[in-house]
């Protein structure tokens, strides 16, 4: 039956949670029912990562209840995926409507420690996978509420415009994971913009894996001529790596939401924010409406322009305030 449980997060923070309590055998269960069909947290046990992968996409395997005593659990990555998956859940249902993944309150099921030194999480079209990270790099990523968004986010994509993962399609579900992640995380100021920054290299702060509002700060190795994440059409990536460059090119949509959300002047367009609660509202519906799998960025950017015309009208046959930042962000970083 339902507990209301405890544990420790992945830094040492004290966390309340619902767990279910086996009536005969007393053991607890990192089950929570109070959210739709339920979050159910587990662990694997060191299985290499694209064979957990696999077998928990084709089998359904998920791994092993994670122990505890006394009602307490004492593996802090699970409890971190545990109440971030919690939290996440709260964001799409409160903010968008939407009764978890699937819309109709589908079991959120994480496993952690997948691999070892794993510096990734994934979405197997199931369920969240996540790594421990080598300690350097990354640590356990289930500690980053904005990793556990962008993996559910991309069970949201699976859901709805199931959006294919190569190329420039590719890049634009990446970059819905990112911005609906970094949002559902809700943190302020630049830590808003940062992907991963609580996870990413633990004694070096204020850095992050990727970063939405100057993805030209952050260093990505010989991908790009320039060695930097692009934040403009005509630097993107082409070439086969990373799926043709899924993880680097979503850095252009990034800094499109960024501009839209804050505004800036970018390449010498200018952008007047219109904050993140319409942001957030305009990339959610152009994903359940307008985009579909083999979307590209011309087409992200058509999706976001009629997304923005649908909660913001034309007055007198002109665009709203929110429509124009939109073309203007989609300008600024050279999409048409
Ligand atoms: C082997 C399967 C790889 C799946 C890639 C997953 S969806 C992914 O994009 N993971 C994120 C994790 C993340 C998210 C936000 C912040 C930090 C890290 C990701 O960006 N992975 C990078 C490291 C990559 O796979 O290149
Ligand atoms: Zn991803």
């Amino acid at each position: 039956e339902p507990v209301q449980a405890r544990g420790m997060d992945i830094f040492g923070t004290l966390q309340s949670f619902q767990a279910v309590k086996d009536p005969e055998t007393g053991t607890h269960y990192l089950f929570d029912g109070t959210r739709s069909e339920g979050v159910h947290t587990f662990k694997a046990n060191r299985m290499p990562e694209n064979a957990f992968i696999i077998l928990s996409a084709l089998l359904g395997m998920t791994g092993f209840e994670v122990e505890s005593r006394n009602n307490f659990f004492y593996d802090p990555s699970a409890v971190s995926a545990h109440v971030n998956a919690g939290k996440v859940y709260d964001y799409y249902k409160k903010v968008h409507g939407r009764d978890s993944l699937d819309g109709e309150g589908m079991k959120l099921v994480s496993t952690v420690h997948i691999g070892s030194k794993w510096n990734n999480a994934a979405w197997n079209g199931k369920q969240m996978l996540y790594g421990d990270g080598d300690g350097t790099r990354m640590i356990s990523l289930s500690g980053g509420l904005d990793v556990i968004g962008h993996e559910m986010t991309h069970g949201v994509i699976t859901n709805t415009a199931d959006i294919n993962y190569e190329n420039e399609s590719g890049a634009i579900n990446e970059s819905i994971a990112d911005i609906l992640g970094a949002f559902a995380e809700n943190k302020t100021g630049e830590d808003l913009w940062l992907l991963g920054e609580d996870i990413w290299t633990p004694t070096t702060p204020g850095d992050g894996l990727r970063s939405m509002s100057d993805p030209g700060s952050v260093y990505i190795g010989g991908y790009t001529e320039s060695g930097y994440y692009p934040d403009h059409y005509s630097k993107r990536y082409i070439g086969e790596l990373d799926k043709g460059g899924v993880h680097i090119n979503s850095s252009i949509n990034n800094k499109a939401a960024h501009l839209i959300t804050d505004g800036g002047t970018h390449y010498g367009v200018s952008v007047t924010g219109i904050g993140k609660t319409k942001a957030e509202k305009i990339f959610y519906r152009a994903l359940t409406h307008y985009l579909t799998a083999s979307s590209d960025f011309s087409q992200m950017r058509q999706a976001a322009i009629q997304a923005a015309r649908d909660l913001h009208p034309d007055r007198n046959g002109q665009p709203s305030a929110e429509v124009n930042a939109v073309m203007a962000a989609y300008d600024a970083v050279g999409v048409q």
